[in-house]
Protein backbone atom coordinates (compact mmCIF):
# COMPACT_ATOMS: atom_id res chain seq x y z
CA UNK A 1 0.00 0.00 0.00
CA UNK A 2 1.74 3.08 -1.31
CA UNK A 3 1.66 6.16 1.62
CA UNK A 4 1.53 9.91 1.84
CA UNK A 5 1.62 12.44 3.65
CA UNK A 6 -1.63 13.97 1.96
CA UNK A 7 -3.95 12.69 -0.18
CA UNK A 8 -6.39 15.24 -2.23
CA UNK A 9 -9.56 13.62 -3.54
CA UNK A 10 -10.81 16.26 -6.11
CA UNK A 11 -8.40 18.41 -8.61
CA UNK A 12 -10.55 21.47 -8.67
CA UNK A 13 -10.33 25.31 -7.43
CA UNK A 14 -9.57 23.77 -3.60
CA UNK A 15 -8.00 20.27 -4.71
CA UNK A 16 -5.32 21.79 -6.40
CA UNK A 17 -4.56 24.89 -4.21
CA UNK A 18 -3.92 22.85 -1.44
CA UNK A 19 -2.20 20.33 -3.43
CA UNK A 20 0.33 22.71 -4.18
CA UNK A 21 0.74 24.25 -0.47
CA UNK A 22 1.19 20.75 0.80
CA UNK A 23 4.01 19.91 -1.35
CA UNK A 24 5.67 24.10 -1.04
CA UNK A 25 5.15 22.54 2.72
CA UNK A 26 7.53 19.56 1.69
CA UNK A 27 4.92 17.16 2.02
CA UNK A 28 4.47 14.07 -0.11
CA UNK A 29 1.13 14.58 -2.04
CA UNK A 30 -1.54 12.47 -4.22
CA UNK A 31 -3.97 14.20 -6.09
CA UNK A 32 -6.83 12.36 -7.26
CA UNK A 33 -9.11 13.49 -9.87
CA UNK A 34 -12.41 11.56 -11.66
CA UNK A 35 -12.59 13.78 -14.46
CA UNK A 36 -10.53 16.75 -15.05
CA UNK A 37 -8.02 18.67 -13.13
CA UNK A 38 -9.73 22.07 -13.14
CA UNK A 39 -13.06 21.24 -12.12
CA UNK A 40 -16.10 22.78 -12.15
CA UNK A 41 -14.33 26.63 -12.50
CA UNK A 42 -12.41 25.83 -15.44
CA UNK A 43 -14.83 23.14 -17.06
CA UNK A 44 -18.01 23.78 -16.68
CA UNK A 45 -18.31 27.38 -14.34
CA UNK A 46 -16.37 30.00 -13.94
CA UNK A 47 -13.83 30.11 -17.77
CA UNK A 48 -16.74 29.29 -20.04
CA UNK A 49 -19.22 31.23 -18.47
CA UNK A 50 -17.18 34.22 -18.04
CA UNK A 51 -15.75 33.85 -21.64
CA UNK A 52 -19.29 33.54 -23.28
CA UNK A 53 -20.17 36.52 -21.35
CA UNK A 54 -17.01 38.41 -22.80
CA UNK A 55 -18.33 37.15 -26.35
CA UNK A 56 -21.85 38.91 -25.39
CA UNK A 57 -20.39 41.94 -24.05
CA UNK A 58 -18.98 42.37 -27.65
CA UNK A 59 -22.10 41.51 -29.59
CA UNK A 60 -24.06 44.26 -27.80
CA UNK A 61 -21.62 46.73 -28.35
CA UNK A 62 -21.22 45.69 -32.12
CA UNK A 63 -25.11 46.51 -32.18
CA UNK A 64 -24.73 49.44 -30.10
CA UNK A 65 -22.15 50.73 -32.19
CA UNK A 66 -24.52 53.36 -33.56
CA UNK A 67 -24.76 55.28 -30.07
CA UNK A 68 -21.03 55.57 -30.04
CA UNK A 69 -21.29 56.99 -33.47
CA UNK A 70 -19.50 53.72 -34.98
CA UNK A 71 -21.39 52.10 -37.85
CA UNK A 72 -20.80 48.30 -37.12
CA UNK A 73 -23.54 45.33 -37.57
CA UNK A 74 -23.87 42.10 -35.90
CA UNK A 75 -25.04 38.99 -37.81
CA UNK A 76 -24.49 35.58 -35.87
CA UNK A 77 -23.01 34.23 -32.60
CA UNK A 78 -22.65 30.54 -34.43
CA UNK A 79 -18.93 30.21 -33.34
CA UNK A 80 -19.05 31.33 -30.34
CA UNK A 81 -18.87 27.39 -28.43
CA UNK A 82 -15.98 26.90 -29.87
CA UNK A 83 -14.29 29.95 -29.15
CA UNK A 84 -15.36 29.72 -25.42
CA UNK A 85 -13.67 25.78 -25.49
CA UNK A 86 -10.45 27.11 -27.09
CA UNK A 87 -10.31 29.59 -24.19
CA UNK A 88 -11.26 26.69 -21.82
CA UNK A 89 -8.49 24.65 -23.22
CA UNK A 90 -5.66 27.36 -22.72
CA UNK A 91 -6.60 27.74 -18.96
CA UNK A 92 -6.58 23.90 -18.81
CA UNK A 93 -2.87 24.28 -20.07
CA UNK A 94 -1.63 25.27 -17.28
CA UNK A 95 -3.17 22.46 -14.96
CA UNK A 96 -2.87 19.35 -16.72
CA UNK A 97 -1.91 15.99 -14.74
CA UNK A 98 1.81 16.46 -16.14
CA UNK A 99 2.07 20.34 -15.09
CA UNK A 100 1.79 19.31 -11.68
CA UNK A 101 3.68 16.42 -11.73
CA UNK A 102 6.62 18.24 -12.60
CA UNK A 103 6.12 19.92 -9.64
CA UNK A 104 6.11 16.57 -7.46
CA UNK A 105 2.67 16.01 -7.12
CA UNK A 106 1.54 12.52 -7.86
CA UNK A 107 -1.56 12.38 -10.27
CA UNK A 108 -3.94 9.60 -10.35
CA UNK A 109 -7.61 9.29 -12.77
CA UNK A 110 -10.24 7.18 -11.16
CA UNK A 111 -13.04 7.11 -8.54
CA UNK A 112 -12.16 6.35 -5.15
CA UNK A 113 -13.65 4.85 -2.26
CA UNK A 114 -12.92 5.42 1.40
CA UNK A 115 -11.89 1.27 2.69
CA UNK A 116 -11.54 3.20 6.65
CA UNK A 117 -10.66 6.03 8.69
CA UNK A 118 -7.29 6.52 6.66
CA UNK A 119 -7.07 4.62 3.59
CA UNK A 120 -8.68 4.70 0.07
CA UNK A 121 -9.32 2.40 -2.63
CA UNK A 122 -8.55 3.53 -6.18
CA UNK A 123 -8.20 1.60 -9.36
CA UNK A 124 -7.55 -1.60 -7.83
CA UNK A 125 -4.93 -0.33 -5.35
CA UNK A 126 -4.54 0.71 -2.04
CA UNK A 127 -3.55 4.52 -0.53
CA UNK A 128 -3.17 5.46 3.07
CA UNK A 129 -2.50 8.85 4.08
CA UNK A 130 -1.71 10.86 7.36
CA UNK A 131 -4.42 13.47 6.45
CA UNK A 132 -6.93 13.76 3.55
CA UNK A 133 -8.72 16.97 1.80
CA UNK A 134 -11.40 16.40 0.31
CA UNK A 135 -12.41 18.76 -2.28
CA UNK A 136 -14.89 16.86 -4.56
CA UNK A 137 -17.55 19.89 -6.08
CA UNK A 138 -20.77 20.23 -6.38
CA UNK A 139 -22.79 19.42 -9.14
CA UNK A 140 -26.28 20.35 -10.57
CA UNK A 141 -29.26 19.93 -8.21
CA UNK A 142 -32.25 19.16 -10.69
CA UNK A 143 -35.70 18.95 -9.23
CA UNK A 144 -37.84 16.10 -9.63
CA UNK A 145 -40.39 18.11 -12.16
CA UNK A 146 -42.87 15.97 -13.96
CA UNK A 147 -40.80 14.72 -17.61
CA UNK A 148 -38.02 16.04 -16.61
CA UNK A 149 -35.77 13.02 -17.45
CA UNK A 150 -37.41 12.77 -21.03
CA UNK A 151 -36.38 15.57 -22.04
CA UNK A 152 -32.56 16.78 -23.07
CA UNK A 153 -32.38 19.73 -20.48
CA UNK A 154 -29.24 20.97 -20.25
CA UNK A 155 -26.90 22.12 -17.16
CA UNK A 156 -23.49 24.10 -16.08
CA UNK A 157 -22.51 20.59 -17.47
CA UNK A 158 -23.48 20.17 -21.07
CA UNK A 159 -24.23 23.97 -21.98
CA UNK A 160 -20.98 24.90 -22.58
CA UNK A 161 -20.56 21.90 -25.44
CA UNK A 162 -23.37 22.86 -27.54
CA UNK A 163 -22.53 23.56 -31.19
CA UNK A 164 -24.23 27.12 -31.72
CA UNK A 165 -26.81 29.50 -29.29
CA UNK A 166 -30.05 27.97 -30.12
CA UNK A 167 -32.96 30.29 -31.36
CA UNK A 168 -34.86 29.91 -27.77
CA UNK A 169 -34.40 29.03 -24.12
CA UNK A 170 -36.08 28.45 -20.89
CA UNK A 171 -33.88 28.88 -17.87
CA UNK A 172 -34.92 27.50 -14.81
CA UNK A 173 -33.57 29.32 -11.77
CA UNK A 174 -32.99 33.46 -11.42
CA UNK A 175 -29.95 32.59 -9.17
CA UNK A 176 -26.04 33.41 -10.51
CA UNK A 177 -26.03 30.80 -13.27
CA UNK A 178 -29.35 31.55 -14.20
CA UNK A 179 -28.72 35.32 -14.33
CA UNK A 180 -25.63 35.49 -16.33
CA UNK A 181 -26.20 32.77 -18.64
CA UNK A 182 -30.08 34.36 -19.35
CA UNK A 183 -27.72 37.70 -19.98
CA UNK A 184 -25.06 36.18 -22.22
CA UNK A 185 -27.53 34.27 -24.42
CA UNK A 186 -30.26 37.63 -24.98
CA UNK A 187 -27.41 39.25 -26.17
CA UNK A 188 -26.20 36.70 -28.61
CA UNK A 189 -29.69 37.04 -30.40
CA UNK A 190 -31.63 34.25 -28.24
CA UNK A 191 -34.60 34.60 -26.94
CA UNK A 192 -34.75 34.22 -23.19
CA UNK A 193 -37.34 33.36 -20.58
CA UNK A 194 -36.16 33.08 -16.85
CA UNK A 195 -38.63 31.19 -14.11
CA UNK A 196 -37.88 31.68 -10.59
CA UNK A 197 -39.66 30.58 -7.41
CA UNK A 198 -38.82 33.22 -5.50
CA UNK A 199 -40.72 36.82 -6.60
CA UNK A 200 -37.34 38.28 -7.12
CA UNK A 201 -33.85 37.56 -8.72
CA UNK A 202 -30.35 37.10 -6.81
CA UNK A 203 -32.46 35.87 -3.67
CA UNK A 204 -29.03 36.84 -1.77
CA UNK A 205 -28.48 40.48 -3.30
CA UNK A 206 -29.19 44.01 -2.37
CA UNK A 207 -32.86 44.02 -3.52
CA UNK A 208 -33.47 47.51 -4.91
CA UNK A 209 -29.92 46.63 -7.07
CA UNK A 210 -31.21 43.70 -8.25
CA UNK A 211 -34.71 45.13 -9.19
CA UNK A 212 -32.44 47.70 -11.40
CA UNK A 213 -30.31 44.75 -13.39
CA UNK A 214 -33.69 42.89 -13.77
CA UNK A 215 -35.33 46.14 -15.35
CA UNK A 216 -31.94 46.12 -17.43
CA UNK A 217 -32.48 42.69 -18.59
CA UNK A 218 -36.17 43.34 -19.03
CA UNK A 219 -35.56 46.15 -21.50
CA UNK A 220 -32.86 43.72 -23.29
CA UNK A 221 -35.85 41.75 -24.08
CA UNK A 222 -35.10 38.92 -21.14
CA UNK A 223 -38.68 37.30 -20.41
CA UNK A 224 -39.06 36.85 -16.46
CA UNK A 225 -41.70 34.67 -14.92
CA UNK A 226 -41.07 34.83 -10.93
CA UNK A 227 -42.65 33.62 -8.23
CA UNK A 228 -43.66 30.73 -10.68
CA UNK A 229 -42.52 27.18 -10.48
CA UNK A 230 -42.25 24.37 -13.42
CA UNK A 231 -44.47 21.94 -12.95
CA UNK A 232 -44.09 19.76 -15.79
CA UNK A 233 -41.65 19.58 -18.94
CA UNK A 234 -42.59 17.56 -22.28
CA UNK A 235 -41.19 17.15 -26.03
CA UNK A 236 -42.74 19.42 -28.28
CA UNK A 237 -42.24 19.93 -31.61
CA UNK A 238 -38.05 19.68 -31.38
CA UNK A 239 -38.15 21.99 -28.62
CA UNK A 240 -39.35 21.60 -24.64
CA UNK A 241 -42.64 22.80 -23.32
CA UNK A 242 -43.07 23.95 -19.59
CA UNK A 243 -46.25 24.23 -17.55
CA UNK A 244 -45.48 26.81 -15.37
CA UNK A 245 -47.83 27.59 -12.26
CA UNK A 246 -47.56 31.35 -11.35
CA UNK A 247 -50.44 32.52 -8.01
CA UNK A 248 -52.68 29.51 -9.26
CA UNK A 249 -52.85 29.72 -12.37
CA UNK A 250 -51.06 27.21 -15.25
CA UNK A 251 -49.57 28.23 -18.49
CA UNK A 252 -47.12 26.77 -20.66
CA UNK A 253 -43.84 28.42 -22.61
CA UNK A 254 -42.02 26.78 -25.44
CA UNK A 255 -38.38 26.62 -26.76
CA UNK A 256 -36.06 25.18 -27.95
CA UNK A 257 -33.87 24.50 -25.53
CA UNK A 258 -34.13 24.05 -21.62
CA UNK A 259 -31.82 24.82 -18.78
CA UNK A 260 -31.54 23.74 -15.30
CA UNK A 261 -30.01 26.04 -12.66
CA UNK A 262 -31.77 25.40 -9.50
CA UNK A 263 -28.94 25.48 -7.02
CA UNK A 264 -26.05 22.32 -6.36
CA UNK A 265 -25.58 19.26 -4.73
CA UNK A 266 -22.15 17.88 -3.15
CA UNK A 267 -20.23 15.27 -4.71
CA UNK A 268 -19.89 12.79 -2.07
CA UNK A 269 -22.35 9.94 -1.80
CA UNK A 270 -20.20 7.80 -4.25
CA UNK A 271 -17.28 7.64 -2.60
CA UNK A 272 -17.72 5.27 0.40
CA UNK A 273 -17.50 8.46 3.06
CA UNK A 274 -19.78 5.99 5.67
CA UNK A 275 -16.36 4.45 6.39
CA UNK A 276 -14.22 7.38 6.75
CA UNK A 277 -15.32 8.67 9.75
CA UNK A 278 -16.65 11.77 8.37
CA UNK A 279 -20.10 12.78 8.83
CA UNK A 280 -22.38 14.45 5.92
CA UNK A 281 -25.44 15.13 5.12
CA UNK A 282 -27.49 15.87 2.06
CA UNK A 283 -26.06 19.82 2.09
CA UNK A 284 -23.02 18.50 2.15
CA UNK A 285 -19.51 17.44 5.01
CA UNK A 286 -19.78 18.83 8.28
CA UNK A 287 -17.01 20.37 9.23
CA UNK A 288 -15.82 22.71 12.28
CA UNK A 289 -14.31 26.35 11.77
CA UNK A 290 -10.89 25.17 10.96
CA UNK A 291 -12.61 23.42 8.14
CA UNK A 292 -11.39 19.94 9.89
CA UNK A 293 -13.99 16.86 9.98
CA UNK A 294 -15.22 14.19 12.75
CA UNK A 295 -12.19 12.39 11.89
CA UNK A 296 -9.53 15.03 12.88
CA UNK A 297 -7.19 13.71 9.70
CA UNK A 298 -9.37 14.60 7.33
CA UNK A 299 -10.65 17.80 6.20
CA UNK A 300 -12.58 19.32 3.63
CA UNK A 301 -12.84 22.40 1.17
CA UNK A 302 -14.70 24.15 -1.36
CA UNK A 303 -18.27 23.63 -2.60
CA UNK A 304 -18.56 20.10 -0.49
CA UNK A 305 -18.52 22.16 2.82
CA UNK A 306 -19.19 26.07 1.76
CA UNK A 307 -22.64 27.66 2.27
CA UNK A 308 -21.31 30.14 -0.42
CA UNK A 309 -20.00 28.19 -3.31
CA UNK A 310 -17.09 30.60 -5.06
CA UNK A 311 -14.06 29.68 -6.53
CA UNK A 312 -12.06 32.46 -4.51
CA UNK A 313 -13.82 30.88 -1.21
CA UNK A 314 -12.84 27.23 -2.13
CA UNK A 315 -8.97 28.55 -2.81
CA UNK A 316 -9.09 30.01 0.55
CA UNK A 317 -10.68 26.91 2.30
CA UNK A 318 -8.23 24.89 0.58
CA UNK A 319 -4.87 26.91 2.04
CA UNK A 320 -6.62 27.03 5.78
CA UNK A 321 -7.45 23.80 5.42
CA UNK A 322 -3.96 22.45 4.57
CA UNK A 323 -2.54 24.92 7.37
CA UNK A 324 -4.03 23.87 10.05
CA UNK A 325 -3.23 19.65 8.86
CA UNK A 326 0.91 20.97 9.00
CA UNK A 327 1.53 24.12 10.64
CA UNK A 328 1.45 24.56 14.52
CA UNK A 329 -0.70 28.01 14.43
CA UNK A 330 -4.26 27.09 13.78
CA UNK A 331 -6.66 29.21 11.47
CA UNK A 332 -10.08 29.67 10.95
CA UNK A 333 -12.45 30.66 8.34
CA UNK A 334 -13.82 33.92 8.28
CA UNK A 335 -16.66 34.94 6.00
CA UNK A 336 -17.01 38.32 6.91
CA UNK A 337 -15.35 40.48 3.78
CA UNK A 338 -16.36 37.75 1.53
CA UNK A 339 -17.21 38.98 -1.64
CA UNK A 340 -18.70 37.98 -4.91
CA UNK A 341 -19.49 39.40 -7.95
CA UNK A 342 -22.10 38.35 -11.01
CA UNK A 343 -20.49 39.05 -14.17
CA UNK A 344 -23.26 41.06 -15.79
CA UNK A 345 -22.58 44.50 -17.78
CA UNK A 346 -23.39 46.51 -15.30
CA UNK A 347 -21.66 44.18 -12.97
CA UNK A 348 -23.08 43.35 -9.54
CA UNK A 349 -21.05 43.02 -6.53
CA UNK A 350 -21.69 42.79 -2.68
CA UNK A 351 -19.43 42.62 0.46
CA UNK A 352 -19.91 41.89 3.93
CA UNK A 353 -23.60 42.46 5.35
CA UNK A 354 -26.24 42.99 3.39
CA UNK A 355 -28.86 45.73 4.08
CA UNK A 356 -31.50 43.31 5.77
CA UNK A 357 -28.54 41.73 7.28
CA UNK A 358 -27.89 44.86 8.82
CA UNK A 359 -31.00 45.66 10.66
CA UNK A 360 -31.50 42.38 12.01
CA UNK A 361 -28.43 43.10 13.92
CA UNK A 362 -28.06 46.32 14.54
CA UNK A 363 -31.99 47.68 14.17
CA UNK A 364 -32.51 50.96 13.20
CA UNK A 365 -28.70 51.60 14.45
CA UNK A 366 -27.05 51.78 10.83
CA UNK A 367 -26.20 54.15 8.47
CA UNK A 368 -27.14 53.83 4.72
CA UNK A 369 -24.53 55.53 2.15
CA UNK A 370 -25.84 55.78 -1.58
CA UNK A 371 -24.00 57.21 -4.79
CA UNK A 372 -25.99 56.88 -7.81
CA UNK A 373 -23.70 56.62 -11.47
CA UNK A 374 -25.77 58.96 -13.34
CA UNK A 375 -23.78 61.81 -11.73
CA UNK A 376 -19.83 60.13 -12.14
CA UNK A 377 -18.65 61.44 -15.39
CA UNK A 378 -16.77 58.40 -16.13
CA UNK A 379 -20.00 56.60 -16.57
CA UNK A 380 -21.36 59.67 -18.12
CA UNK A 381 -18.64 59.57 -20.99
CA UNK A 382 -18.73 55.21 -21.17
CA UNK A 383 -22.53 55.62 -21.94
CA UNK A 384 -22.66 53.06 -18.63
CA UNK A 385 -24.65 55.33 -16.21
CA UNK A 386 -27.15 52.58 -14.63
CA UNK A 387 -25.87 51.80 -11.20
CA UNK A 388 -26.14 52.13 -7.60
CA UNK A 389 -23.71 52.37 -4.82
CA UNK A 390 -24.48 51.49 -1.25
CA UNK A 391 -22.17 50.99 1.90
CA UNK A 392 -23.52 50.51 4.93
CA UNK A 393 -21.66 51.57 7.99
CA UNK A 394 -22.42 51.83 11.89
CA UNK A 395 -22.95 54.68 14.09
CA UNK A 396 -19.50 55.21 13.90
CA UNK A 397 -19.07 54.82 10.17
CA UNK A 398 -17.48 51.02 10.81
CA UNK A 399 -18.02 49.85 7.20
CA UNK A 400 -20.44 46.79 7.66
CA UNK A 401 -21.35 46.15 3.93
CA UNK A 402 -21.36 46.74 0.45
CA UNK A 403 -22.96 46.30 -2.80
CA UNK A 404 -22.69 48.10 -6.04
CA UNK A 405 -24.34 47.52 -9.72
CA UNK A 406 -21.65 49.21 -11.94
CA UNK A 407 -19.41 48.60 -14.56
CA UNK A 408 -16.36 47.21 -12.81
CA UNK A 409 -18.41 46.84 -9.70
CA UNK A 410 -16.35 43.50 -9.04
CA UNK A 411 -12.56 45.62 -9.14
CA UNK A 412 -14.12 48.40 -6.84
CA UNK A 413 -15.55 46.14 -4.00
CA UNK A 414 -11.85 45.31 -3.26
CA UNK A 415 -11.05 48.23 -2.02
CA UNK A 416 -14.31 48.35 0.29
CA UNK A 417 -12.80 44.79 1.64
CA UNK A 418 -9.45 45.86 2.13
CA UNK A 419 -11.14 49.06 4.13
CA UNK A 420 -13.62 46.75 6.25
CA UNK A 421 -10.75 44.23 6.78
CA UNK A 422 -8.59 47.37 8.40
CA UNK A 423 -11.22 48.65 10.22
CA UNK A 424 -10.74 51.88 8.27
CA UNK A 425 -14.24 53.90 8.67
CA UNK A 426 -15.66 54.97 5.76
CA UNK A 427 -15.36 58.81 6.28
CA UNK A 428 -11.51 58.15 6.14
CA UNK A 429 -11.76 57.01 2.50
CA UNK A 430 -12.07 60.57 1.05
CA UNK A 431 -8.13 61.40 2.24
CA UNK A 432 -7.50 59.50 -0.81
CA UNK A 433 -6.97 61.09 -4.05
CA UNK A 434 -8.84 58.29 -6.21
CA UNK A 435 -7.74 59.05 -10.03
CA UNK A 436 -10.05 61.07 -12.51
CA UNK A 437 -12.68 59.73 -14.36
CA UNK A 438 -12.86 56.49 -12.73
CA UNK A 439 -16.06 53.97 -11.29
CA UNK A 440 -13.85 53.40 -8.33
CA UNK A 441 -14.47 57.58 -7.45
CA UNK A 442 -17.59 56.59 -6.45
CA UNK A 443 -15.89 55.73 -3.17
CA UNK A 444 -14.64 59.38 -2.93
CA UNK A 445 -18.61 60.68 -3.21
CA UNK A 446 -19.68 57.78 -0.91
CA UNK A 447 -16.90 58.74 2.00
CA UNK A 448 -17.35 62.24 1.66
CA UNK A 449 -21.22 61.79 2.44
CA UNK A 450 -20.09 59.70 5.50
CA UNK A 451 -17.65 62.70 6.60
CA UNK A 452 -20.44 65.74 6.25
CA UNK A 453 -22.49 63.51 8.29
CA UNK A 454 -20.17 63.21 11.05
CA UNK A 455 -19.44 66.61 11.04
CA UNK A 456 -23.74 67.53 10.74
CA UNK A 457 -23.91 64.91 14.09
CA UNK A 458 -20.66 66.01 16.03
CA UNK A 459 -22.38 67.49 19.39
CA UNK A 460 -20.28 71.04 18.97
CA UNK A 461 -21.15 71.62 15.18
CA UNK A 462 -24.92 70.73 16.16
CA UNK A 463 -24.85 73.37 19.11
CA UNK A 464 -23.42 76.30 16.98
CA UNK A 465 -26.38 75.28 14.77
CA UNK A 466 -28.88 75.24 17.46
CA UNK A 467 -27.44 78.72 19.18
CA UNK A 468 -27.29 80.09 14.94
C1 LIG B 1 -21.73 28.12 -14.43
C2 LIG B 1 -20.92 28.46 -13.20
C3 LIG B 1 -20.29 29.68 -13.13
C4 LIG B 1 -19.53 30.00 -12.01
N1 LIG B 1 -18.92 31.21 -11.97
C5 LIG B 1 -18.19 31.56 -10.89
C6 LIG B 1 -17.51 32.80 -10.84
O1 LIG B 1 -17.58 33.60 -11.76
N2 LIG B 1 -16.78 33.10 -9.73
C7 LIG B 1 -16.68 32.23 -8.69
O2 LIG B 1 -16.00 32.54 -7.72
N3 LIG B 1 -17.30 31.02 -8.71
C8 LIG B 1 -18.05 30.67 -9.79
N4 LIG B 1 -18.66 29.44 -9.83
C9 LIG B 1 -18.51 28.53 -8.68
C10 LIG B 1 -17.16 27.77 -8.74
O3 LIG B 1 -17.02 27.14 -9.99
C11 LIG B 1 -17.10 26.75 -7.63
O4 LIG B 1 -17.42 27.35 -6.39
C12 LIG B 1 -15.70 26.14 -7.53
O5 LIG B 1 -15.37 25.50 -8.73
C13 LIG B 1 -15.66 25.15 -6.37
O6 LIG B 1 -14.40 24.56 -6.31
P1 LIG B 1 -14.23 23.10 -5.68
O7 LIG B 1 -12.78 22.80 -5.73
O8 LIG B 1 -14.94 23.03 -4.41
O9 LIG B 1 -15.02 22.16 -6.69
P2 LIG B 1 -14.75 21.85 -8.23
O10 LIG B 1 -14.02 22.96 -8.88
O11 LIG B 1 -16.04 21.43 -8.82
O12 LIG B 1 -13.76 20.61 -8.18
C14 LIG B 1 -14.16 19.37 -7.70
C15 LIG B 1 -13.40 18.30 -8.47
O13 LIG B 1 -13.61 17.06 -7.84
C16 LIG B 1 -13.83 16.06 -8.83
N5 LIG B 1 -14.58 14.97 -8.22
C17 LIG B 1 -15.91 14.85 -7.98
N6 LIG B 1 -16.19 13.70 -7.38
C18 LIG B 1 -15.01 13.07 -7.20
C19 LIG B 1 -14.64 11.83 -6.62
N7 LIG B 1 -15.54 11.00 -6.08
N8 LIG B 1 -13.33 11.51 -6.63
C20 LIG B 1 -12.40 12.33 -7.18
N9 LIG B 1 -12.70 13.49 -7.74
C21 LIG B 1 -13.98 13.86 -7.74
C22 LIG B 1 -14.59 16.79 -9.92
O14 LIG B 1 -14.48 16.12 -11.16
C23 LIG B 1 -13.90 18.14 -9.91
O15 LIG B 1 -12.81 18.18 -10.78
C24 LIG B 1 -19.41 29.09 -10.94
C25 LIG B 1 -20.04 27.83 -11.02
C26 LIG B 1 -20.79 27.51 -12.14
C27 LIG B 1 -21.43 26.16 -12.20
N1 LIG C 1 -20.41 35.01 -10.68
C1 LIG C 1 -20.33 34.05 -9.77
O1 LIG C 1 -19.62 34.13 -8.78
C2 LIG C 1 -21.14 32.81 -9.97
C3 LIG C 1 -21.76 32.55 -11.19
C4 LIG C 1 -22.50 31.39 -11.32
C5 LIG C 1 -22.58 30.50 -10.26
N2 LIG C 1 -21.96 30.78 -9.10
C6 LIG C 1 -22.06 29.85 -7.95
O2 LIG C 1 -22.73 28.67 -8.33
C7 LIG C 1 -23.72 28.35 -7.37
C8 LIG C 1 -24.92 27.76 -8.03
O3 LIG C 1 -25.64 28.72 -8.80
P1 LIG C 1 -27.18 28.52 -9.10
O4 LIG C 1 -27.63 29.76 -9.78
O5 LIG C 1 -27.47 27.20 -9.70
O6 LIG C 1 -27.76 28.31 -7.64
P2 LIG C 1 -28.53 29.19 -6.57
O7 LIG C 1 -28.91 28.23 -5.53
O8 LIG C 1 -27.76 30.37 -6.17
O9 LIG C 1 -29.84 29.71 -7.34
C9 LIG C 1 -30.80 28.81 -7.81
C10 LIG C 1 -32.11 29.54 -8.01
O10 LIG C 1 -33.03 28.62 -8.54
C11 LIG C 1 -34.29 28.82 -7.90
N3 LIG C 1 -35.05 27.57 -7.97
C12 LIG C 1 -34.82 26.43 -7.28
N4 LIG C 1 -35.70 25.48 -7.65
C13 LIG C 1 -36.51 26.04 -8.59
C14 LIG C 1 -37.58 25.58 -9.36
N5 LIG C 1 -38.02 24.33 -9.23
N6 LIG C 1 -38.16 26.42 -10.24
C15 LIG C 1 -37.71 27.70 -10.37
N7 LIG C 1 -36.67 28.19 -9.67
C16 LIG C 1 -36.08 27.36 -8.80
C17 LIG C 1 -33.94 29.23 -6.48
O11 LIG C 1 -35.01 29.95 -5.88
C18 LIG C 1 -32.69 30.09 -6.72
O12 LIG C 1 -33.01 31.45 -6.89
C19 LIG C 1 -24.05 29.63 -6.65
O13 LIG C 1 -24.20 29.36 -5.29
C20 LIG C 1 -22.89 30.53 -6.88
O14 LIG C 1 -22.15 30.64 -5.71
C21 LIG C 1 -21.24 31.91 -8.93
Amino acid sequence: MKSYDLIVLGGGSAGLVGAKLAKGLGKSVLLVEKRYLGGDCTWYGCVPSKTLLKSAFVAKHIQDADDYGIKGYFDNADSVFGHVRDVRAGVYSGETPEVFRNEGIDVVTGEPFFKNENSIRLNDNSYTAKKFLIATGSSAFVPPIAGIEDVEYLTNGSIFEIEKPPESITILGGGPIGIEMAFAFRRLGVSVNVVEKHDRILFNDDIELTGMLQQTMEDEGVNFYLGAEVKEVKKENGGIQCTVEKKGENFDISSERLLVATGRKPNIFDMNLEKSGVSFDKKGVHVNKQLQTDNKNIYAAGDVVAPYKFTHLAENHAIIAVQNMFLPVKKSINYKTLGWCTYTEPELTKTGLSAAQAKQKYGENFLTFRFPFDTLDRAVTDGTNTGMAKIFTDKSYKILGATILSERAGEIIAAVQIAMDNNVPLYRLDRIIFTYPTYAQCLKYLARAAYIHKINNNFFVKLIKKFK
